[in-house]
């Protein structure tokens, strides 16, 4: 390989490399902070405000269960025998319109009867599980709790309940009542959160049971039917806070857990792994493409640099730095192919050697720097006089070599003739030696036997005859 080439390939490698070796510790970087980010604030944040709509949306619900376990219509009402039915459904109908909740409910400790919107329901037994939460009330050291269970009224929709107890004037227990509130209201701030920010949300209860999720987001029964939960789940239903990640289906997720003690519920707010990353491919891609374009912009300026100096280079190697003329050296190598290719095309070639006549005078009589301005005058008038395919030469000294393709020595002769009178003519070279200026010119149309030096020879020895007769004149050999 060139020497060109390898540079270009070792420096394309070298910014390749170096781009290659920064945009993998700045994605490596800006990957751990993304998931740092994350993890610290994105997650909690979320989880902050579900937690707080959550709230929100249960404050009126439970400050109207309040009002109801301490309205004296129902406790007036229990205490008076339950006799007007159509009286307290009317204030459980109005109370459930009025604040728009899903069931307004009120139950007996007396009698037993589960009273709600639609009129007498049923009667709480303490063997139908469904009513555990009743007995569970009137045993509990608190006066109301949250909780999730099917309403019966309602088709079995899940539904939140908040129960307030309804004591007598002595303080006695003699009821239950409160609201239920439907779900969806909760599990649309669930889709809104997963269409916002992409992130999964759902509740879980205390025991590892997924009781509320977005329906688009596919989660186990139980966390600890979840195979890549395992470790973790002991620590998400126990600690009030956690972070955690896991892998499902070949994915990890970032999860952050939270226990809401009003709900008895653990709220997990959690998102895939690489949807963090997708934000940083914009980046990356940025950086390919910057790498590609910086990589080919240093290499063409590289190529530029290159191709000048090798032209500097090759003008210092190949040209006569006074007339910039081919040199000896240019001349012999490429003479070869020249004489070669001529021959194998039968075209003639023919050599022109320009020798100035008395150039020493000048030199002498003038300066050196006259004798260069001649040279230099002379090369321009060679290089106009032949077609820019053949090769004028200063082959050292006054001497001028011609090569001319395709010519042989008639025409040669005649070229040689016109450069003789041209020059003889030209008034700036007369100028400088203030005399006429000539020169003798030997001319050699190439043979089959011909080298160079055979060639340049037989040229000379007609320069000799030139000179001999007189100079200011062309001659063959
Ligand atoms: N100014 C100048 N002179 C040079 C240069 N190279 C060679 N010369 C001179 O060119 C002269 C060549 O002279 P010759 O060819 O020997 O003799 P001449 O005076 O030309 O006489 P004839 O060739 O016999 O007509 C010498 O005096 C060299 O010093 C150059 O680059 N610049």
């Amino acid at each position: 390989m060139r020497f060109k080439q390898q540079m270009l390939l070792v420096v394309s490698l070298l910014i390749v490399i170096g781009f290659a070796i920064t945009a993998t510790v700045s994605f490596v970087i800006s990957r751990q902070a993304a998931l740092e980010a994350m993890v610290q604030h994105e997650l909690p944040l979320t989880s902050d405000n579900i937690y707080a709509e959550v709230q929100r949306d249960l404050i009126l619900p439970r400050t109207v269960s309040s009002f109801m376990g301490n309205d004296t219509f129902l406790q007036d009402w229990i205490l008076e025998g339950e006799t007007d039915i159509a009286a307290v459904t009317r204030y459980l109908n109005g109370i459930k319109q009025k604040y728009g909740a899903f069931t307004a409910f009120m139950v007996s400790e007396k009698s037993g009867n589960y009273y709600h919107a639609g009129g007498w329901l049923k009667q709480v037994s303490k063997t139908d599980p469904r009513d555990e939460w009743y007995f569970r009330v009137r045993l509990m050291e608190e006066e109301s709790e949250l909780n999730i269970d099917p309403d019966m009224a309602n088709k079995d929709a899940l539904t939140i309940f908040i129960n307030y107890k309804i004591h007598g004037p002595d303080g006695e227990f003699i009821g239950a009542t409160g609201l239920g509130l439907n779900l969806e209201s909760i599990k649309s701030i669930l889709s809104e959160y997963r269409e916002r920010y992409s992130n999964n949300v759902y509740f879980v209860t205390r025991l590892g049971n997924v009781l509320l999720h977005d329906e688009q987001h596919q989660v186990a029964e139980n966390l600890s039917q979840e195979p890549g939960m395992k470790e973790i789940v002991q620590s998400i239903l126990t600690e009030p806070q956690g972070s955690f990640s896991y892998q499902r289906h070949g994915k990890t997720y970032l999860l952050n857990t939270r226990h809401i003690e009003e709900l008895g519920l653990i709220l997990c707010v959690e998102a895939e792994e690489e949807k963090v990353f997708d934000a940083l491919r914009p980046s990356l891609i940025v950086t390919a493409i910057v790498c590609i374009l910086v990589t080919l912009i240093v290499l063409a300026l590289l190529l530029r640099v290159i191709r000048h100096y090798q032209a500097e280079l090759e003008g210092i190697a190949w040209r006569d730095p006074l007339t910039s003329l081919l040199n000896r050296r240019a001349f012999i190598d490429r003479y070869a192919a020249i004489r070669n290719q001529h021959q194998r095309n039968g075209q003639p070639l023919s050599l022109l050697l320009v020798d100035i006549d008395h150039f020493k005078e000048i030199n002498d009589r003038y300066g050196h720097n006259a004798g260069d301005l001649v040279l230099k005058g002379i090369s321009e008038i060679l290089t106009e006089a032949v077609r820019p395919s053949d090769l004028v030469t200063r082959w050292g000294g006054d001497e001028f070599l011609l090569l001319l393709s395709g010519t042989d020595s008639d025409n040669a002769r005649d070229i040689a003739e016109r450069i003789r009178t041209r020059i003889s003519l030209e008034p700036d070279l007369a100028a400088i030696s203030e005399q006429r200026l000539t020169v003798s010119i030997g001319v050699a149309e190439q043979r089959d036997d011909f080298d160079l030096d055979r060639h340049v020879q037989e040229a000379d020895s007609g320069l000799y005859r030139a000179k001999k007769a007189g100079r200011d004149r062309a001659e063959l050999a």
